[in-house]
């Protein structure tokens, strides 16, 4: 059960999804939007790359999600992200003293290639510390590309590292013995991990919503005195257009030249032979196309994100992939 709004010293759950590139972070938000009943959540969303995909794929209203995508909230848009994060805690407080409907939660998505600790000291630095609760930190890890992508990652190993909950994603993808060996890897690094398998990102709400679990034992580090990780060294391509991609080429492009350097793409396309809005996602070697009606004109975003791209070249070969 969620605490009453209202109540003496109730302070605001935060929980922070982290997870690396790809993992299932907005998969998992969906899921708990969708469960979450009468309760009311606030949603941010921060994007790697200029263009927000996310949000064009989340289950929220529209006024409780903020999405913030030009930087990383840990360094180039902290005052952006607190700035936002000051408003919704004002409208919520004006809700509740007009004795409307508040929120029960705030969830905060970071982006896949994160640090979480700069932005957990940010929480700990500023007056969000006093007027929220940051409830716990759930790491996503994606069960089949753990052992490849992850130890080459410093993000994806702090995202674990400071991860009140492990939420083992995709394990409809790997057998038993993988998941075994996942576990035993995840606990080697982090002795103590709470690890929960899922699928979809489909895991009961009381196990990881209010279970006050974040108890990290922070230093004396300051914001602005952590390192941020650059990115970990990845680059995010955006691609836009008001031209329909032909889909045929738009699938030779996929087939035959898409740089194995690409780990990541997410976008909305539109077909020159389809009428429907496509959701695409690829995620390592697996991609997937998702039907949907346009509520808005049609057009084409896409961002394509991976290390030591070629920006020029890809975004020469998506424009050819355009319908005549
Ligand atoms: N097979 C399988 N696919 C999954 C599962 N969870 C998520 N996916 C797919 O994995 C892809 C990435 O999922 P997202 O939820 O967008 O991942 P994310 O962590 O939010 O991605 P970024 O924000 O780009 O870092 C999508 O195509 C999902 O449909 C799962 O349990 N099994």
């Amino acid at each position: 059960m969620l605490p009453v709004p209202g109540l003496f010293e109730y302070r605001l759950p935060v929980t922070l999804i982290t997870g690396f590139l790809g993992s299932g972070k907005t998969t998992l938000l969906n899921h708990l939007m969708r469960h979450l009943r009468d309760r009311r959540a606030a949603v941010f969303v921060n994007e790697f790359g200029a263009i927000d995909i996310d949000s064009q794929i989340l289950v929220t209203v529209d006024e409780d999600l903020v999405a913030l995508s030009n930087g990383c909230i840990c360094c180039q848009i902290r005052d952006d992200f607190l700035m936002a994060f000051r408003r919704v805690l004002a409208y919520n407080q004006m809700q509740t003293s007009a004795g409307k409907r508040g929120l029960d939660a705030i969830f905060l998505e970071t982006s896949g290639v994160a640090d979480p600790y700069p932005l957990m000291l940010t929480f700990r630095a500023t007056e969000l510390w006093s007027l929220t609760r940051l409830d716990a930190i759930l790491t996503v890890v994606d069960a089949e590309t753990f052992t490849a992508e992850y130890f080459q990652s410093q993000a994806a190993l702090a995202q674990i590292q400071h991860g009140d909950i492990i939420l083992l994603n995709k394990t409809d993808l790997v057998d038993d013995e993988q998941l075994r060996s996942v576990e035993t890897e995840i606990q080697r690094f982090k002795p103590q991990a709470r690890i929960l398998p899922m699928t979809y990102g489909q895991v009961p709400l009381s196990s990881v919503l209010d279970v006050d679990l974040y108890s990290e034992d922070m230093s004396t580090d300051s914001p602005s005195g952590v390192q941020h990780l650059q990115n970990d060294g990845f680059v995010a391509v955006p691609f836009e257009s008001d031209r329909p991609f032909s889909l045929r080429k738009f699938q030779k492009f996929l087939d035959y030249q898409l740089p194995s350097e690409v780990f990541r793409a997410k976008g909305v396309l539109w077909f020159d032979e389809s009428p429907h809005r496509h959701l695409f996602q690829l995620s390592g070697k697996r991609s997937q196309l998702q039907d949907e009606a346009w509520q808005d004109p049609p057009r084409n975003q896409l961002v394509c994100i991976g290390r030591n791209l070629d920006e020029e070249e890809l975004q020469h070969q998506l424009h050819q992939c355009l319908a005549p």
